[in-house]
């Protein structure tokens, strides 16, 4: 098996770090974005406590009755807020459907923000109040996280440090809280179906937390796959399309996939919280012309963020 560099980088050197610790974990994210697109971090923010408390909620919200979840599934937003049932999301290309539900969480902006109408209402669950509440300091904290590390990917692409900062300021993303269900009959599963098909995100970067749990992998530039290992309450990031297509692939959106336990194993279910990182749906996605040039040349018509999305959810079955 090829050895694969996922680096485990310590935000905390970034945020409080003088201008040498800042560079190294610049340069350090830059160069595995580079060749795996996936690195793991420690230090977020994000409290073991807290992260307790949210698993606490999301375990509780899948318990709830089948017919009390179906009551919050709102196809009419493209699964973007609420809950997603079983068999409604399909990895790009794949024909049967990923074994998971799921719910999400969208941005909250104030009443007289420009970008107000293109947000739908979060779906609140009436059962659980604790389950909205912590879901919402979770949202916060990894869109802080989040900022972060962009600060230090423009400057690794040679940009301004703040190059992200208004393009991601109230911007659509998505905390999306998973669930894969138990196999309760292992014989029954059709052959090529798995807990999340291989595919890339969408979005600039994914914050994941949860992926301790084993099922998680990539692959690699030799076309194997490799298990990714977090440590602890370390989280998952990695380079979603829209920042793959900004910067004409000079940072890899890798392709991914959760698969099935071991059969004696089925009957677990493994949970995780995946925080998709969104621009404004106006930001421009054209390649960096600093991305361009003779051997790389330009890969990539010009689409907005908006755009893109739109073309991708209809893709994966959750828009009409
Ligand atoms: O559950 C995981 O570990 C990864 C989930 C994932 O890749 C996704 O939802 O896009
Ligand atoms: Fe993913």
């Amino acid at each position: 098996m090829s050895t694969v560099n996922i680096p485990r980088l310590d935000l905390n050197t970034y945020i409080n770090g003088d201008a040498e610790s800042r560079k190294a974990f610049s340069d350090a994210i830059g160069k595995a974005f580079n060749e795996t697109g996936f690195v793991t971090i420690a230090n977020h923010g994000l409290s073991k406590e807290l992260i307790d408390k949210l698993y606490e909620q999301v375990k509780a919200l899948f318990a709830l009755p089948e017919d009390v979840k179906l009551k919050y599934e709102k196809p009419e937003l493209a699964g973007q807020r609420g809950y997603t049932s079983k068999g409604k999301e399909t990895a790009k290309g794949f024909k049967v459907p990923d074994l998971k539900e799921f719910w999400q969480i969208g941005q909250t902006v104030t009443d007289n923000d420009p970008v107000k109408d293109q947000y739908p209402q979060n779906v609140q669950v009436t059962e659980l109040p604790e389950f909205n509440t912590v879901t919402r300091e979770i949202y916060q904290k990894l869109e802080t996280a989040g900022k972060s590390l962009l600060e230090a990917i423009a400057t690794y692409l040679g940009l301004p440090q703040n190059y992200f900062d208004d393009k991601v300021h109230n911007g659509n993303s998505i905390l999306r809280t998973l669930h894969y269900f138990p196999i309760e009959n292992p014989d029954a599963v059709p052959a090529d179906a798995v807990r999340a098909g291989a595919h890339e995100d969408i979005n600039l970067i994914t914050l994941l937390i949860g992926a301790s749990a084993d099922g998680l992998e990539v692959l690699t530039r030799d076309n194997e796959w490799f298990p990714v290992k977090a440590h602890g309450e370390d989280i998952v990031v990695n380079v979603g399309d829209m920042l793959q297509r900004l910067t004409n692939n000079k940072l890899k959106s890798t392709t991914h996939r959760v698969v099935n336990p071991p059969k004696e194993k089925m009957k677990e279910s493994r949970y995780s919280v995946p925080f998709f990182l969104h621009p404004k749906s106006g930001m421009d996605l054209t390649s960096l012309p600093s991305t361009i040039d003779e051997q790389h040349p330009k890969l990539y018509s010009d689409m907005t963020a908006g755009e893109y999305l739109d073309e991708r959810l209809r893709e994966i079955g959750l828009k009409k």
